[in-house]
């Protein structure tokens, strides 16, 4: 192992120690609760919600008076032991009826935030992740209810059906759901094209799992804030129909308080002053928690995935992962008369549709195969085509890509049929993760920053394999082991901006091949590494392939890479498939010029490729010359 390896873990090892001890800088382990307790802002509003919450529930436990209990002899007086509040023009006691009010105040700010999450945040999360119809017909629908005047709806839907406080609250949440459809639609546009979305699309993760775990996290700080905002403004809304007298007058509320105050403002102007200080301090209180907990949120995504873990420790249903993966495999059947190889790609053509309507071609007429227990590499210069080729049979291609021509098989199996101008995600998805699996170009893209390594490493694994959560943790680290990582359960809890370049790549490798694939593809695994380390991933890449008799596909634009790694080389220019051959045939006799190019650029003013010393039993290929 490199001593850069070596490094990176002693790293990480004192990382996991200042984590333990909390020094800045790290990430400090204590639950998002404990962070909104040490954030003054966080204790402020919780002392002032949760005692206005109190209060509200205990309002006809402490309550002197009922809510209308009237004392005509006693009207606009002054606060005594009685009344502690005075009493307002019909000598209803003002503190009863504070109390009482708090009760339907915050209830109907409940009801309206959530009304308005219920139908955005779906909605929301639908749009942005999936975009096409769905997004177009809901940007129609949130553009007409943002142009519908709030105001007079709400006072038509008063008029129609009386002054229900709930039923004007739930009109409310209807009309300022848009504000969280499109706070959810683009929070989740920014990450939907993420690597690390598409790894755990390929590591074969479900829409909805994804949604749930990597979307989700992102959306959730915003959502909250947005959610103290809104309730703050349904608190307003909700007093300020009620203070112009639309409200329920049966019912004791802030806002109906609030104008009574105002009606003998010139009298008792205390009377004003108490709405108007509940009515402050709640919205104030929930403008001060959003903001508090989304401070303690950007921490707290690491607390709950430790819990989960320990869960995981705790849960003892095991199920025999060979028998999963038997069953797996027994599901793909060979199409019967089809020339088999594990991965067969026939007259392949992927294109982008042009402005002008025609359709350019970036991957044309290209043929190949792979088999269990050999590498092909697939080389070229930058834009030849080779990780659109690669994305062809991963199913990853952007939505606009059309399959052009060709088909695709795995074991048999069309992936692409003739005639079919998109990749099938429905039948890639049963194979992606599970029997096809990816080694991407940038590592720390790849790996989702609000997770840890384990429970990213895990998730796949209980998925596909059917495994119970304590197995796949006793997986996750004996393979970690595998890749080289010297100290596997402090990587297992690290955050991958916990770890290395090279130690992250390692963990995908790890990952790709914890299901147990029959195909890797890696689009130049070492590229975004520092070169101390290419040498070792790339072992440690072809150590696994011979010990797990996997197919690999290797994209790179290295020569060298091939030549180390590799059986047999395909070269790519301008989309087409120029040459294909053994690595001993291509590397020895080049037919093409470009071939002849791209080598004579690797050779120039470079030593001999010593790598190319043949050993008996091994992997290694002759010398070139
Ligand atoms: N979304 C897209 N829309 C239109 N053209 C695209 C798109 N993605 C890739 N291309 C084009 O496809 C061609 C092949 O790209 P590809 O990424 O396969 O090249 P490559 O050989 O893998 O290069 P590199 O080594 O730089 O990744 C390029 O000309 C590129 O501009």
């Amino acid at each position: 192992m490199s001593d850069s390896v070596d490094s990176a873990a002693v790293s990480a090892d004192s990382m996991g120690v200042a984590a333990k001890t909390g020094q800045s800088g790290t990430v400090v382990r204590s639950t998002v609760m404990r962070r909104l307790l040490k954030n003054p802002m966080g204790i402020a509003s919780l002392v002032i919600l949760l005692t206005i919450t109190v209060l509200a529930i205990l309002a006809p436990v402490i309550a002197p008076f009922e809510e209308n209990f009237a004392n005509i002899s006693k009207t606009l007086a002054a606060p005594d032991s009685v009344n502690i509040m005075g009493t307002d023009s019909a000598g209803r006691d003002t503190w009863s009826r504070l109390l009482f009010g708090a009760q339907l105040t915050l209830l109907s700010a409940l009801l309206c935030a959530g009304v308005a999450i219920a139908i955005g945040l779906p909605a929301g999360l639908i749009a942005g992740y999936y975009a096409g119809k769905f997004e177009a017909v809901s940007n129609w629908v949130v553009s007409i209810l943002m142009s519908l005047p709030g105001l007079i709806v709400l006072l038509t839907i008063r008029a129609a059906f009386g002054p229900s406080v709930w039923i004007s609250m739930i009109a409310f949440g209807v009309l300022i759901s848009p504000s969280y459809f499109r706070l959810t639609r683009t929070a989740v546009q920014s990450v939907r094209n993420e690597l690390y979305v598409d790894a755990a699309r390929v590591s074969g993760l479900s829409d909805l799992s994804i949604i749930a775990r990597h979307i989700f996290s992102v959306v959730r700080a915003p959502i909250i804030i947005q959610t103290a905002a809104i309730a703050g403004v349904a608190i307003a809304i909700q007093s300020g129909l009620e203070f112009l007298g639309l409200g329920d007058p049966t019912k004791a509320t802030w806002g109906v308080m609030l104008s009574e105050g105002f009606k003998n403002v010139y009298l008792t102007p205390i009377l004003l002053l108490w709405p108007a200080l509940a009515m402050a301090l709640t919205i104030g209180g929930l403008v001060l928690l959003g903001n508090a907990i989304r401070d303690a949120l950007e921490d707290g995504e690491k607390i709950k995935h430790r819990k989960k873990r320990a869960l995981a420790s705790a849960d003892s249903t095991t199920t025999d992962p060979a028998k999963a993966r038997q069953s797996r495999k027994s599901v793909a059947a060979v199409d019967a008369g089809t020339e088999h190889h594990l991965v067969k790609v026939t007259n392949l053509g992927v294109g982008y549709p042009q402005a002008d309507g025609s359709i350019k071609k970036v991957v044309d007429d290209v043929s190949f195969h792979v088999d269990r227990g050999e590498i092909l590499g697939i080389v070229g210069e930058s834009g030849s085509g080779k990780s659109q080729t690669a994305f062809s049979i991963l199913g990853l291609l952007p939505d606009n890509a059309r399959i052009v021509g060709g088909s695709i098989q795995f074991d048999g199996n069309y992936t692409v049929a003739p005639g079919d101008d998109r990749v099938s995600q429905e039948r890639l998805s049963k194979l992606r993760g599970k029997r096809i699996s990816y080694i991407p170009q940038e590592p720390m893209s790849n790996l989702d920053p609000a997770f840890t390594i384990g429970y990213q490493l895990v998730t796949p694994m209980v998925r596909v394999l059917g495994i119970s959560k304590a197995e796949a943790r006793q997986r996750a680290l004996k393979l970690l082991t595998d890749v080289g990582i010297i100290n596997p359960e402090r990587t297992f809890e690290a955050y991958p901006h916990e770890v290395s370049g090279g130690m992250a790549q390692r963990v995908l490798i790890a990952g790709a091949i914890s299901c147990e694939p029959d195909l890797v593809i890696a689009d130049e695994p070492t590229t975004a590494l520092d070169v101390t380390v290419q040498a070792d991933v790339l072992d440690l890449l072809r150590e696994l392939q011979q010990r797990l008799n996997i197919g690999v596909i290797l994209v790179t634009h290295n020569f060298g890479v091939v030549a180390d790694l590799c059986d047999r080389v395909a070269v790519m220019q301008n989309g087409r498939l120029v040459e294909e051959g053994t690595v001993r045939e291509i590397l020895r006799n080049p037919k093409e010029p470009y071939t002849q190019t791209l080598l004579g650029s690797m050779l120039e003013g470079k030593t001999p490729m010593t790598m190319l010393v043949s050993k008996p039993g091994s992997a290694q290929k002759e010398p070139v010359a």
